[in-house]
């Protein structure tokens, strides 16, 4: 694998509408409605390269299945997490291929967009005339004339987003596939790949598809060059018109080219190759250790699966012994089992488990939250120190928000699946956006006593089956009003680097 050369304040990780729903038991046989636990629900984020993330929300909000779906432990119902740590060239060709085999259906899809935004626009037409022939003809307008006015919005509004999702399945099969353009190694391929592929971005493949423009000069040789590629069987149409060959828009597009791996499309297979990258430091320091293995076992396990020391070996052994010191483990721990150890002690071993493997990104999931008090501010320090010497990026995920205070660069706060406020660590703690957050702020004991009286939020936790029309923080929300119950609050960012999801985060400061 190339080493990666990102600097910092470069996305390490984008997530782009990540959703994780788990599909509930169905009571009967004859239960033909499916029900899901909405754990994530189409969230954004970006990592940057050598910062630390605090996720915080109360239980059962989503934080660990999210940091789970971002590292792929568990598959995503949708959405994307593009890892920038690894190029698309380091992959295997079959990443390549099956990224290649994925376009037509991207065309299919948006041609299908399309011709239903058609549809609609026709229907338009047609009722505008209808509409101007009433306007035209002085009558009274009645009831058919509203509700025809009406009818023409919800037309608009229905071709236009029609029109959108085209746009967008032809911009993901572009980027997927302008990022596999470069490589190389496969030099002799890619300017026909280049020319083939690059069309799926732009709107002219589907208006020139339905005006039946296809341009078959090239399908020949792209066929045969698919088949080149670890025996892809070609597809029967690919358009090629003069523009792909136009260098300004090959550069625009190869400006647009996707560098990163978008780990939900990886096999199990790629996966694997990339786990080492990405690892998770668990919550529970006693049941995530083998009890049956030594310290020095559960380190250098992955170790040897990832072929970086032969099992057995002096090399292995010294790498051990270097990592536990790292992690504040003496030597003579090396031949002991975890039930010998405290849960301080325990939880450096998974920490030193997690770090053997040299990753650049950690998902540190409530890492402390079991350890004494005392315990947690060593741990703390310990991940902290490590970061800075082995140049990691953490993902920390706490309910405690004293706990991300100090440590995160920035934090998200999470409520029942979404994520309701972004920001600086410093801007969230100063000038909370959401009511949530201020709530959760709140309640942080302190010896301030300007800091303000504790915000009790009235009820529990909604269900994250049927969670609440529109903002789903509504029923606990001291500033809700009907509006909240009817529109979904948009996602927005209100201060550079600062997002939230509250139609009324200007009344926030006065909230009491
Ligand atoms: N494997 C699973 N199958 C079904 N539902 C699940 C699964 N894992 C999590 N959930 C549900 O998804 C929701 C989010 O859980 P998650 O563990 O991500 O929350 P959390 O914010 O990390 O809370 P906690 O700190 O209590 O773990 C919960 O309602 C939980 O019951």
């Amino acid at each position: 694998m190339a080493k990666n050369s990102l600097s910092k304040q470069e996305p390490l990780l984008i997530m782009n509408k990540l959703k994780k729903f788990f599909p509930l038991k169905r009571n009967s046989f004859f239960d033909k409605n499916q029900i899901y636990v909405r754990a994530v629900e189409d969230v954004n984020l970006r990592i940057i390269k050598g910062e630390t993330f605090g996720l915080v929300g109360e239980s059962g909000c989503g934080k660990s299945t999210l940091g789970r779906v971002i590292l792929q432990l568990y598959p995503p119902t949708s959405g994307s997490a593009v890892y920038y740590g690894s190029r698309v060239e380091d992959m295997d060709l079959n990443y390549i291929v099956k990224e290649i085999e994925k376009l037509p259906k991207y065309q299919e899809h948006a041609i299908k967009c399309y011709q239903k935004s058609v549809k609609y626009d026709e229907e338009l037409v047609s009722l505008k005339k209808e509409i101007d022939a009433i306007e035209k003809s002085k009558e009274m307008p009645d009831k058919n004339y509203e509700k025809k006015q009406k009818r023409v919005e919800k037309l608009a509004y229905l071709s236009r987003e029609q029109k959108k999702e085209a746009s967008r399945q032809l911009r993901e099969g572009s980027r997927t596939v302008g990022s596999l353009i470069l490589e190389e190694n496969i030099e002799q391929i890619r300017d026909l790949l280049l020319k083939a592929t690059v069309l799926f971005g732009h709107n002219s493949v589907i208006f020139s598809g339905l005006e039946g423009k296809y341009s078959d000069k090239y399908s020949e040789e792209v066929k045969s060059l698919f088949e080149k590629v670890r025996g892809f069987k070609g597809q029967k149409t690919l358009a090629i018109t003069e523009r792909t060959l136009d260098p300004k828009y090959q550069a625009k597009l190869e400006k647009n080219r996707e560098t990163g791996i978008n780990l939900t499309r990886l096999d199990d297979e790629e996966m694997r190759n990339l786990r080492r990258k990405l690892q998770i430091i668990f919550q529970d320091p006693y049941s995530s250790l083998d009890s049956r293995m030594t310290v020095g076992q559960i380190i250098g396990e992955a170790v040897v699966e990832h072929g970086m020391y032969k099992k057995g070996s002096k090399e292995l052994e010294t790498y051990i012994l270097e990592t536990m010191s790292k992690c504040g483990l003496d030597g003579y721990m090396l031949h002991r089992f975890p039930h010998q150890f405290s849960g301080g002690q325990r939880q450096r071993i998974g920490i030193a488990r997690a770090l053997a493997l040299k990753p650049e990104f950690v998902v540190c999931d409530e890492a402390v939250s079991a350890l004494d008090v005392s315990i947690q501010s060593q741990i703390i320090n310990l991940l902290m120190e490590l970061k800075e010497q082995e140049d990691l990026t953490y993902l920390f995920i706490s309910h405690d928000l004293s706990v991300i205070k100090h440590i995160s660069d920035r934090i998200g706060v999470m409520y029942l699946g979404n994520m309701v406020e972004l920001g600086p660590s410093a801007e969230i703690y100063a000038d909370p956006l959401h009511p949530y957050t201020k709530a959760l702020l709140s309640a942080i004991p302190t010896t301030d006593e300007i800091k303000g009286t504790r915000i009790i939020l009235e009820g529990d936790i909604p269900s994250n089956i049927f969670p609440p029309s529109g903002c789903k923080f509504r029923t606990r929300c001291p500033l809700a009003t009907d509006k909240c119950a009817k529109v979904v609050p948009e996602y927005r960012e209100i201060n550079p680097g600062h997002f939230v999801a509250c139609h009324y985060y200007e009344k926030t400061k006065d909230m009491k």
